[in-house]
């Protein structure tokens, strides 16, 4: 499933100006038994409180003339436009059958097979909206949530395993400033101007800056890494992954503000409990995906007084499935094992006299 499709199954037309997103007027050309069909009434509350503006759904002021339908009762589910995560959550969604077709230039689309709407949204915008109640799901960064100062409004569902990085203070390599403390009182250029700001505030307290002497943050909205050498900052305060853009640019990192990884977030407080099955469902759902890439199936056949040092190997998540064989000394094990430690298990395995040890990848799961 791509967003580059290029057939139209959705999109909004006739919009009232900043009308509530429940209210919007939608086209499609679903199946009239499809699940919205037959989704609950539409709630006034929904059209009262879902303020997003109509830009977001039309923002080309498309009338295509097809099929009128509403937003009304779907669940709407937040989704990065571009950027880092924008491919793995389209994994996501297909990996949990959520099916969709894209017009390309629509930012939002119905979903064919459940009463969902996805958004799609830059990724920096989704907390604030899910925190706000205007879309009921959303996957974004553990950082942007804290940045955009929705911890108390957002609920972190599930963890996805994707988006990994580091928020770091990086400065140049080859510059004066060795530690965080140098850099009390200099100029730090940044994307996070609020996390940056916390962070440097308490630095600037405990090296008792005040006044024109405080550490002085800059917002860019990107290139963040160039600030140093264009003599814009003394440091700058960016995310790295594998380090590539930090080096290159001749950076090199002197603290950590925090780690980050993309997460499922709901709105803390649920304006509309009758969503709340569906969230379940697609929570539920979107974990088998993330655990069937995260770990794999080991089988391997052990004599019988080995089980417990096997068992111990392979504790699976909850037990691992023990099978007898023809041969009444030996039994077949069947365990779930995290993918990035299977080689030392299967070391592990091999030294206590295991044979036939077999490991398959799963496409789903549901844990
Ligand atoms: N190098 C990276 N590796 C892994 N995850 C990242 C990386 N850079 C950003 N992210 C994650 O993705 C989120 C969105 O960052 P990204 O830079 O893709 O945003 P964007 O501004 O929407 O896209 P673009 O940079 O294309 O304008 C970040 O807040 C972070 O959680
Ligand atoms: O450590 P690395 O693997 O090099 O990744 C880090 C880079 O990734 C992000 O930017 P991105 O490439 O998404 O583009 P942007 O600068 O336009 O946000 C981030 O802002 C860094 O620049």
């Amino acid at each position: 499933m791509s967003s580059e499709m290029q057939s139209v199954d959705g999109g909004i037309s006739n919009l009232p100006d900043h009308s509530g997103l429940r209210s919007s007027t939608f086209q499609s050309n679903l199946d009239s038994n499809s699940p919205s069909a037959t989704s609950t009434p539409p709630e006034a509350v929904y059209q009262a409180d879902r303020n997003i503006p109509s830009f977001v759904f039309n923002p080309h002021g498309y009338n295509n003339g097809m099929n009128a339908e509403s937003l009304d009762g779907r669940l709407l589910f937040a989704i990065p436009k571009k950027g880092r995560l924008h491919e793995k959550c389209l994994e996501l969604l297909s990996g949990a059958d959520i099916q969709f077709r894209r017009h390309h230039r629509l930012d939002v689309c119905l979903v064919k097979n459940h009463p969902i709407a996805l958004v799609f949204l830059p990724a920096s915008d989704i907390p604030s909206f899910v925190g706000k109640g205007n879309v009921d799901l959303g996957i974004t960064g553990h950082d942007v949530i804290l940045e955009a100062k929705m911890q108390d409004h957002v609920e972190e569902v599930l963890r996805l395993g994707f988006g990994k990085c580091a928020l770091q203070v990086q400065v140049p390599e080859a510059g004066p400033i060795k530690s965080v403390e140098d850099l009390g009182g200099k100029r730090i250029v940044t994307s996070f101007e609020v996390l940056a700001g916390e962070y440097f505030k308490t630095l600037d307290e405990k090296l008792q800056l005040t006044g024109d002497a405080a550490t002085k943050i800059e917002y860019v909205g990107g290139s963040v890494e160039a600030a140093c050498a264009l003599g814009l900052a003394d440091g700058i305060v960016d995310l790295v992954e594998s380090g590539d853009t930090m080096r290159a640019a001749g950076l090199h990192a002197i603290s950590t503000l925090l780690e980050t990884e993309a997460v499922l977030i709901k709105s803390s407080v649920q304006k509309h409990p009758s969503l709340e099955p569906l969230i379940k469902l697609i929570t539920s759902r979107v974990a088998g995906v993330v655990a069937a890439g995260r770990y794999v199936v080991c089988e391997y056949n052990i004599h019988r007084e080995k089980l417990p040092a096997a068992t111990a190997i392979t504790p699976g998540r909850r037990a691992p499935t023990i099978s007898p064989l023809e041969d009444e000394g030996w039994v077949a094990v069947s365990s779930m094992v995290e993918k990035k430690k299977i080689a030392t298990v299967m070391d592990e395995l091999v030294m206590i006299g295991a044979e036939d040890i077999l490991i398959f990848n799963l496409d789903n799961c549901r844990v």
